[in-house]
């Protein structure tokens, strides 16, 4: 790091700590307010920037001054482990002592919440569910940064194609290991600018949301909705999936996120995808659909603590109480998408998060009060698909044992009733 790059990392910081907007929307805000920053500069800042945030705990705890001085300095020495006379030009004597001191306190001394840097009100959470030793796996995996994933359009290019084309053009890949449309490059590169890219060969999606899509497994010529499609990253997998064909009605409450779909759309070439607004989750545009629907995903707004590696501020901008905010809508919205499916039908009931009461506990109350649905297990489904990876009735992904983001995912069937055998009886017999 050079002394330009260390005095634009800690205005960047400045920015980020008080934590009132996302540290990536600020990160980008950044960017776009210093466009002289080069490739390097800027790669530098914001990897920077986020290992701090990923280890803002520990730092916090050991320097002396928790000032965003502090913990960039703290950072290079202790995190990144520069010997402290190597930031000797960025610190005076005072602050290089101070560094000295940070890097010399054993991190396995510090309390198991700040070694796994989870805040208090998320640490009481996990312990209700996961010892120490776990919780403490389960933060490490955080620490670490996420690799990048790309998921294939396969009515594009095969993934043996892309794979070829991406590694001809120095983009080092590999297959990734679960999902059968991913590629894991090697770094951060800017895969945004790459003509595969442009031409609708790729999009960037973690393997985990690749698994997510493939659970719904719609097929061609199936109504599908994507109830909380956001910008589309699950829409455009599902729409590939279909071949095209049938109809993904994407659906959402942000203008915005739908917006950021249409040039994705465009790219993927697929003609089978509806983006529509809607005002909540029972809004009356979507009544038409009810009962109609082969296979809804739900997406759910979560608390996204599965993405820490990516948000690393999120575990301070949630808390308990905004947790609590989040299950009573994720119930709301997936008692509104059970509404859409048909007998029959399949409903996929998904977050990031990796709290029970944002996963299993809503997918129970639900089946609790909706006793014509019932739990598919995601391990034959995966079996079925021949994707090697073990699981029980629910998909549960995690950094540290599975290489995603953390995500849970459950199946659900709508069953033909009896009252509908009754009707198809009667039909039968006019
Ligand atoms: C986890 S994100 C979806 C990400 C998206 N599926 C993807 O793969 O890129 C959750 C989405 O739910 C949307 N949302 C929030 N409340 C909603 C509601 N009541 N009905 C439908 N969508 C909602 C949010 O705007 C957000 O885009």
């Amino acid at each position: 790091m050079n002394a330009n790059q260390f005095d634009m990392t800690l205005t960047a910081l400045r920015q980020i700590l008080p934590m009132t907007q996302p540290a990536d929307a600020v990160m980008s805000r950044f960017f776009r307010e210093h466009p002289k920053l080069g490739a390097q500069d800027r790669h530098v800042i914001a990897e920077t920037v986020f290992g701090i945030l990923r280890r803002r705990m520990m730092l916090e705890a050991v320097v002396d001054k928790p000032t965003a001085r502090g913990l960039l300095l703290g950072y290079l020495v202790k995190v990144q482990g520069l010997p402290a006379k190597a930031v000797a030009s960025f610190a005076p004597e005072a602050e290089l002592k101070m560094a000295t001191h940070a890097k010399a306190v054993k991190a396995d001394t510090l309390p198991i919440a700040v070694q796994a840097e989870f805040p208090d009100w998320l640490y009481e959470k996990l312990r209700q569910f996961m010892d120490d030793e776990a919780i403490l796996a389960l933060g490490r995996g955080f620490q670490q940064p996420a690799p990048l994933d790309v998921r294939v359009n396969t009515l594009r290019m095969s993934r043996e194609a892309v794979m070829q084309a991406l590694i001809a053009s120095g983009l080092p890949c590999e297959p990734t290991p679960y999902s059968p449309l991913g590629l894991r490059l090697q770094g951060k590169p800017a895969v945004n600018k790459h003509a595969l890219f442009n031409e609708g060969a790729v999009e960037v999606q973690d393997e985990g949301s690749q698994l997510l899509g493939l659970l719904l497994s719609p097929r061609r010529g199936e109504m599908v909705v994507d109830f909380c499609a956001g910008a589309g990253g699950k829409t455009l997998l599902l729409g590939a999936l279909m071949q095209s064909s049938g109809r993904v009605y994407a659906l959402d409450v942000s203008e915005k996120r739908l917006n950021n779909l249409k040039p994705r759309l465009k790219r993927s070439g697929l003609s089978n995808v509806h983006p529509q607004l809607i005002a909540h989750e029972n809004d009356t545009k979507i009544k038409r659909l009810a009962g109609k629907i082969d296979r809804v995903l739900v997406d759910a707004p979560c608390s996204g603590l599965g993405t820490l590696r990516r948000n690393p501020d999120l575990r301070f901008r949630q808390s308990a109480q905004s947790v609590a905010e989040l299950t009573q809508k994720q119930a709301s919205i997936l008692a509104a998408a059970a509404s859409l499916v048909k007998q029959g039908g399949r409903l996929v009931y998904a977050t990031c998060s990796i709290l029970p009461e944002e996963n299993q506990q809503i997918v129970e109350a639900f089946l609790a009060a909706h006793p014509d649905f019932k739990l598919v297990s995601v391990g034959e489904l995966l079996t079925q698909q021949k994707i090697a990876l073990e699981m029980g009735d629910y998909l549960q992904l995690y950094p540290q044992v599975h290489g995603t983001d953390g995500f849970f995912a459950a199946v659900l069937t709508r069953e033909v009733g009896l009252a509908a055998e009754a009707v198809e009886t009667a039909e039968a017999v006019d």
